[in-house]
């Protein structure tokens, strides 16, 4: 009896909240920046512009605050496609570049560029933030930031260096209910937080390989022949195995958990499955005899990985590319008075759950926890892609450039999401042993405060 009191007091407590008083306004720098803002206007650069960057363009040709100046890409034809959406939009061209790889060098030396948005292959992400950032323009970088882990020390000292910002571009942060979800880890409604699970489980298949004309899941192509992320992407399946692209997953995570701002990720170990799914798509799309299936694919059907983290959670990041399934980040959030999980979207939380040892839907506490991003911008967020959190992480961006302060996830952050990767190839070569976690704040991540989610703004 006591107990069920209890329970109807602390559930009535929890669900009546509002979620306004649940974050209080801070008055951020961004915002004392922004009053004193002489030119509203933001100039945004991108280079690559295929099928990811393209979608950033389209998001920015819907505010009034943003100019596009300069955009830079190889392919005629991603050019092509980016001015016909800049047309329609009714803006002025921009300077167009595409003479090679390196084309970009030449663009960044304009003076009407404040920010770059760059979403071109994994491999060029560092080599263009790093100069992004030395030209004195804010960075803006794709998923993930870098691949090796060297790269995610040039892109640490190269903001040291230059003081300009590099953001990682990862829209999963603002996913609606991961972001209810640390509202509510705020707010210590899960207790204290001691496991999370997430990941990348994803089947790109069709993604990985096509017909070298589009991706709608025809052909058994990739490299020179393949289309899109067919032509880069495939190559590091074949080349690596270990957990390809963590940041997906672990952004959200991150920001649980105070990552980098209170707490840091110290080491891990990883292990991979066999590779089956990859070589039986070649031979189900193009035959056994297709040039495609003598290829040795090195990546593992599923990989998990886990982190152990300084204050004592550890993270299981599973990424599962190559076979059939449904798509799920797999998120799970759990502390010591109870647990979230994305699948089924189920919440248990002790003394507040009516039933004991019952799951109950999120619906309820979506609702009332969520965050106030969402709550003023949903509408417009409404024509982004990813069910809106496209527009949430552009703009986040945008408005740091606009308010010339720091991003709410900044290179610290791109630089250990990121560097799972490497981590987790040198764990499963070294028969999944634990490998040290670097610590890219140099110390800072003791006095560091959380700031994501935290502002008016970001
Ligand atoms: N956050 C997300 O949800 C999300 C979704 C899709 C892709 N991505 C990321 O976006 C990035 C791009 O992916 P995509 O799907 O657009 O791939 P894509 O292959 O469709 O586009 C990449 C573009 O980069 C261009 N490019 C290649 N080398 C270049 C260079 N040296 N200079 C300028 N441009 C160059 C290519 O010509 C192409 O147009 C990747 O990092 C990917 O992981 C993120």
């Amino acid at each position: 009896m006591q107990t069920t009191t209890r329970r109807q007091f602390i559930r009535s407590a929890a669900l009546t909240g509002t979620a306004a008083s649940v974050f209080p306004t801070i008055l951020t720098e961004a915002n004392q920046s922004l009053a004193k803002s002489a030119d509203p206007k933001v100039r945004l650069a991108f280079i690559g512009v295929g099928a990811r960057g393209r979608s950033h363009v389209q998001q920015a040709l819907y505010r009034d605050d943003v100019e596009i100046t300069a955009i830079c890409d190889p392919s005629a034809e991603a050019v092509s496609r980016t001015n016909t959406l800049i047309e329609k939009a009714g803006r002025k061209a921009p300077v167009s570049y595409g003479n090679g790889d390196e084309a970009f060098r030449e663009m960044l030396k304009r003076d009407d560029i404040d920010g770059v948005v760059i979403a071109t292959p994994w491999e060029w992400h560092v080599p263009m933030a790093v100069a992004t950032m030395q030209a004195g323009k804010y960075a803006g970088v794709e998923v993930s930031a870098t691949v090796t882990l060297k790269e995610s020390w040039d892109l640490v000292d190269a903001f040291e260096k230059t003081g300009s910002p590099c953001m990682i571009l990862e829209n999963v942060c603002y996913r609606r209910d991961v972001l209810a979800v640390l509202n509510m880890i705020r707010k210590g409604m899960f207790g204290e937080m001691t496991y999370a699970h997430c990941g990348y489980q994803h089947d790109l298949r069709g993604i990985k390989f096509n017909d070298g004309k589009s991706i709608a899941g025809v052909g058994a192509e990739f490299g020179a022949k393949g289309y899109s992320e067919a032509h880069w992407r495939t190559q590091h399946s074949v080349d690596r195995n270990g957990d390809l692209y963590p940041t997906h997953g672990l952004g959200p995570v991150a920001h649980w958990f105070d990552i980098n701002r209170g707490n840091r990720f110290t080491h891990l170990t990883s292990t991979a499955t066999k590779s089956r799914g990859l070589h039986k798509y070649v031979v189900d799309k193009g035959g056994p005899n297709h040039p495609n299936a003598q290829v040795n694919f090195k990546l593992g059907d599923v990989v998990t990985t886990v982190i152990q983290c300084a204050n004592g959670e550890n993270i299981v990041i599973i990424h599962d590319t190559n076979s059939p399934r449904p798509y799920s980040l797999g998120f799970r959030a759990q502390g010591t008075n109870g647990i979230w999980m994305d699948d089924n979207d189920m919440i248990y939380l002790e003394g507040v759950s009516p039933s004991p040892h019952s799951w109950e839907p999120f619906a309820q506490y979506q609702e009332r926890y969520d965050h106030p991003l969402w709550q003023r911008h949903a509408q417009t967020a409404e024509n982004a892609g990813h069910g809106g959190i496209d527009f949430f992480v552009l703009r986040a961006f945008i408005e740091s450039v606009k308010t010339k302060t720091p991003p709410p996830i900044d290179v610290y952050d791109a630089a250990v999401w990121s560097a799972i990767s490497p981590l987790s190839e040198e764990s499963i070569a070294k028969g999944s042993k634990p490998v040290e976690i670097p610590d890219f704040t140099r110390g800072k991540w003791k006095t560091n405060k959380p700031i994501f989610g935290l502002t008016d703004n970001f």
